[in-house]
């Protein structure tokens, strides 16, 4: 059995289903690279479970997916913990497939995902989202503009877009990096998607004691003083309903 199991965001949000699997597999990996949690880390697992844990990055989970498949022919079970949810916004379907395809069983262990955090914080419709986006880091001095062009399709169809910030090499994106990416993408398209006055909301370390969930303009964000990392940014659609309008005075 495979098993991907989900933390939530923070200790306080890990289930008894997360633990119980945890406890039962035989050999446990904590994907260390798709999210990062301000409080759940391995040593803090390690000794809740009183188990050992591997530190699995990208390498292990996505081009060395061998060695796990040789785990479960072996007849081991095997589970991968996750912060937030082990299937939103990860890489891990492909893990998940190839071993039902193989004809391992596979169990999805949800957890709390800063995908649904954000959006219930923001108290925005959850009907009005559309597709999400990372924002990356410039490659080689390039930048990817697809945040951009996912930005305008959503919100050409008045939908609300939910922007991840890139978590490259354990280096978090801040939202003022992600920002002035947006700004650059603006100066290369130029199609008035972002502007001084396009409101946005940032939400900063969700699920620890110290979050907090803002809604600024793109210029009061770029004077504004973060937390630190992580963060994630909505950027909400103009066709706004008017319960999201006293939505979003609130979080002024
Ligand atoms: C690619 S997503 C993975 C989401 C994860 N699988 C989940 O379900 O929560 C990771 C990105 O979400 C955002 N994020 C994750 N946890 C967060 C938190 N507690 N507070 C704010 N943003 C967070 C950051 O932008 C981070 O780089």
């Amino acid at each position: 059995m495979l098993y991907f199991i989900g933390l939530g965001l923070a200790k306080k949000f890990l289930t008894q289903a997360s633990i119980d699997a945890m406890r039962k597999v035989d050999v446990l990996y904590l994907d260390a690279y798709t999210s990062l949690s301000c409080d759940i880390n391995k040593e803090y697992l390690e000794k809740l479970l009183g188990r050992q844990i591997i530190l699995a990055d990208r390498n292990t989970l996505e081009n060395n997916s061998k060695s796990i498949i040789k785990l479960l022919e072996d007849g081991k079970s095997v589970g991968i913990a996750t912060i937030g949810d082990p299937m939103i916004a990860t890489t891990h379907v492909s893990l998940a497939t190839e071993a039902k395809n193989k004809g391992y069983n596979v169990m999805i262990i949800p957890g709390i995902s800063v995908h649904c955090y954000v959006i219930s914080k923001s108290m925005l419709s959850s009907y009005k989202f559309g597709r999400s986006v990372t924002v990356v880091y410039p490659y080689d001095k390039i930048l990817d503009t697809t945040p951009y062009e996912v930005i305008k399709d959503n919100s050409s169809r008045g939908l609300h877009t939910i922007l991840y910030l890139d978590l490259k090499e354990g280096k978090p994106m801040s939202a003022k990096d992600a920002i002035s990416l947006l700004l650059q993408m603006e100066e290369i398209k130029k199609e008035g998607i972002i502007t001084p006055s396009t409101q946005i909301i940032i939400g900063q370390r969700l699920g620890c004691e110290d979050e907090e969930v803002k809604a600024l303009t793109i210029s009061e964000a770029l004077e504004y003083k973060y937390k630190d990392p992580p963060h994630i940014i909505i950027v909400p659609s103009k066709n706004l309903h008017y319960m999201e309008v006293e939505a979003l005075k609130c979080l002024h």
